[in-house]
């Protein structure tokens, strides 16, 4: 007995489309009302938003799988823009690469990173707080990763204004190939080389998760290519991503100035802020999948070889998952099972290291400032897959 299956719901609005990349959220709501998996004219690929169809798109590694790529295109028929990392590997190659990385980044690990990622932060905290207003973005959320994620890889100083730009390059890849993705690739040749040349072991310094990954290939863990790919990953993953992080929370906070008040008293309440946080506005908004066999998701037939855009904001902010006040910042909630960092085995790896940074920022923040609100509208960043600002502009009032 086949199960009965009906087609999916095609939607004409293009997820891509500038207007729905600025202010995701009606857009979204409306993908998740059209149904359960619904098909995109504008890319040819199908779409799932709704919570329970993101994860089980999301944990069934074997029907949805990451060896196409991220993108709208199968990399497996014609080749990506750059060797392919773990992000875009199955099983057995991902098993190996992501034990080599789980060796180096673990939550005992990156424990002791709170000791030289903490005066960073207090130093920009208190050149802020002297301050009535700035930009929660470009004066803080910007600086801080780049203060301290590049050391404690083990990159040179050289090169690392590369970063930034490369990351950029790495998730509009992640989306189709429009003015955004080109405009992203204009210096792509430049930011790419400057970062491989920092993923080379004799560039890394002896102590950071840059050598720790390489010590990897002394044990017969991974190949030489393997290890720079690993340290590759770490570069393209975790700077953009824990800006975002950083000026989310901050722009969701600034909105909510009695959650502020209660952080304020209560510190250790942070973590919970910065998950609540990452739910209502994930950075990681989306990205794809691919069927490897014929299968059926909420009653659609996928055919193999489809790909399957997954929404991960907006299942982050399903009311059949989160309730009627799904779209509102709830510092009782409880956020966990959240998608930002994505789920099962492609699960974020690095963070431990992007929530200590957010942690440590926010409550150096809290230390220093009784209030803050919005200075001003914020401007989101126009990008294919991640949601940020380009500017935050905040008032506050020194503690
Ligand atoms: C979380 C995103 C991410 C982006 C790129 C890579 C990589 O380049 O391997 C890994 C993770």
């Amino acid at each position: 007995m086949t199960a009965t299956t009906h087609d999916a719901y095609v939607l004409g609005e293009d997820p891509f489309e500038t207007a729905n990349l600025l202010d995701p959220y009606p857009f979204l709501g409306r993908l998740r009302d059209a149904g359960a998996v619904s098909y995109l004219e504008s890319t040819g690929s199908y779409a799932v938003a709704g919570y329970q169809e993101v994860y089980e798109v999301l944990t069934d590694f074997e029907t949805y799988i990451s060896s196409g790529g991220l993108g709208p295109r199968d990399i497996r028929k014609d080749s990506g823009w750059r060797p392919p990392s773990i992000l875009e590997s199955d099983p057995p190659i991902h098993t190996v690469m992501r034990r080599a990385l789980t060796g180096v980044i673990n939550p005992g690990t990156v424990r002791a990173l709170r000791e030289p990622f903490t005066p960073p932060a207090i130093e920009l905290t208190e050149q802020l707080a002297r301050r009535e207003r700035f930009d929660a973005i470009t004066d803080l959320a910007e600086k801080y990763p780049l203060r301290v994620f590049p050391d404690a890889v083990g990159i040179p100083d050289v090169g690392r204004e590369h970063l930034l730009p490369y990351g950029n390059m790495v998730f509009n890849a992640f989306g189709p190939e429009n003015y955004i993705f080109k405009q992203a690739f204009a210096q792509g040749d430049e930011h790419a080389a400057a970062v491989m040349r920092n993923c080379q072991r004799e560039n890394l310094d002896d102590v950071g998760f840059g050598a720790q990954i390489w010590e990897r290939v002394k044990e017969g863990l991974i190949t030489e290519q393997q290890a720079t790919l690993l340290v590759r990953a770490l570069l393209s993953a975790g700077v953009d991503t824990t800006i975002f992080g950083i000026g989310n929370t901050l722009s969701v906070l600034a909105r909510y100035p009695e959650a502020w008040a209660r952080l304020r008293e209560n510190p250790k309440m942070a973590k919970f802020a910065v998950d609540e946080a990452l739910r209502l506005e994930s950075p990681f908004q989306k990205f794809h999948r691919t069927v490897a066999v014929d299968t059926v998701l909420g009653g659609v037939h996928l055919p193999a070889g489809a790909k399957v855009l997954v929404f991960l904001g907006a299942a982050n902010r399903d009311p059949r998952k989160w309730g009627d006040n799904a779209d509102e910042f709830d510092l009782d909630r409880n956020a966990s099972g959240h998608v930002a960092f994505g789920m099962g085995l492609h699960q974020c790896v690095g963070q431990p290291i992007a929530r200590l940074e957010m942690e440590i920022v926010l409550q150096q923040l809290l230390q220093r400032v009784a209030a803050i609100e919005p200075d001003g509208a914020p401007v989101p960043i126009l990008h294919n897959v991640l949601r940020g600002f380009e500017s935050l502009p905040v008032r506050i009032t020194a503690a």
